[in-house]
């Protein structure tokens, strides 16, 4: 039976398990669950801590786990990302009253606090910038108004919790981070149950970024519909019950389907349909 540990809280938690339901796997009724076992797909699930989720792979005990790509490398733990799985997309930064500090390199001196301490004091480290780091659990961005810390460095998505502080971005981003599955650093990826787990995540993913395009077009068009709708391997092309037309199918990225029909109908393709997947094994 595969182990698979995943978020039992916070941002990660509610797209995580969505994922794992649209992959066909059963996922527990209640929040207060900590374990289920899915007897039909021969797994097990047990909800933990995100930002205990890479120690328990690393142990060896749980096969696979979902977490957040800062959590993993802020943990430090004997782990590696096997897949990104496109939500809980955020950036990690440095942050700060308007005046404190132009750059990173004037933080020399300061207290930064953060929840990461471990990404936190690795960068400062990196970049050979002495500051001190002090842990708190989370709502860090008050820590500057209560006298904490001079400066912040926190997860940021659209901004919104930054800007209500009146606190504002210095540097670049330290990283860059998405919900990810990760395994054992080392451990045998190839192992068939993991790979049908993953392909079975893939095919959501795709899933969710493509939809099928079907049109009508006359054949002398065909090369220019088909350099517009490439697909992934290529077209399907089935005659049409009147001389001189095809039918085309093709999958296409979901963001540029608006785009694709316009550019179709202007050669001449007709009856142009986009259609949904719901699920794929590519
Ligand atoms: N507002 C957000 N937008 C996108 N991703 C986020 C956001 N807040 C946290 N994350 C991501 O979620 C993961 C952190 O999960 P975790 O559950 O520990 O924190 P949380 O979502 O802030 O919940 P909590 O309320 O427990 O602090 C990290 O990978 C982080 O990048
Ligand atoms: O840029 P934004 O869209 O505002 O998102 C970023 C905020 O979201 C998370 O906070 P959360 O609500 O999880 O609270 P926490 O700080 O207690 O973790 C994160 O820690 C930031 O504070
Ligand atoms: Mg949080």
């Amino acid at each position: 039976m595969l182990r698979i540990a995943v978020p039992n809280k916070g941002s990660l938690s509610g797209p995580a398990a969505e994922m794992l339901h649209e992959a066909g796997y059963q996922q527990r009724r209640e929040s207060k669950e900590l374990r289920i076992v899915d007897p039909e797909n021969e797994v097990e699930f047990f909800y933990l801590r995100p930002r205990d989720i890479a120690i328990y792979v690393s142990s060896g005990r749980l096969d696979i786990g979902i977490t957040g790509r800062d959590l993993l490398i802020d943990s430090g733990a004997n782990a590696e990302e096997i897949l990104p799985l496109g939500f809980a997309r955020s950036t990690f930064r440095f942050a700060t009253k308007p005046g404190t500090a132009r750059s990173v390199e004037d933080l020399t001196g300061m207290t930064v606090a953060t929840s990461y301490e471990g990404i936190v004091a690795k960068h400062l480290a990196d970049k050979g910038i002495d500051a001190s780091v002090v842990h708190l659990d989370g709502a860090v961005e008050t820590a500057i108004e209560l006298g904490v810390a001079e400066v912040i460095a926190d997860v940021v998505e659209t901004g919104t919790s930054l800007r209500n502080a009146g606190l504002e971005v210095i540097g670049e981003p330290i990283m860059k981070s998405e919900a990810i599955v990760v395994r054992r650093t080392g451990a045998d990826a190839g192992e068939p149950k993991v790979q049908q787990f993953l392909r079975r995540l893939q095919g959501v993913l795709v899933a969710r970024t493509y939809v099928m395009m079907d049109y009508d077009c006359r054949v002398e068009q065909l090369e220019k519909a088909v350099a517009l709708t490439p697909g992934l391997e290529s077209p399907t092309v089935s005659p049409l019950h009147n001389e001189g037309w095809v039918a085309v199918r093709a999958m296409v990225p979901a963001k540029e389907a608006q785009r694709i029909m316009d550019d179709l109908y202007a050669i001449g393709a007709r009856a142009i349909l986009t259609t949904a997947i719901h699920a794929c094994r590519l």
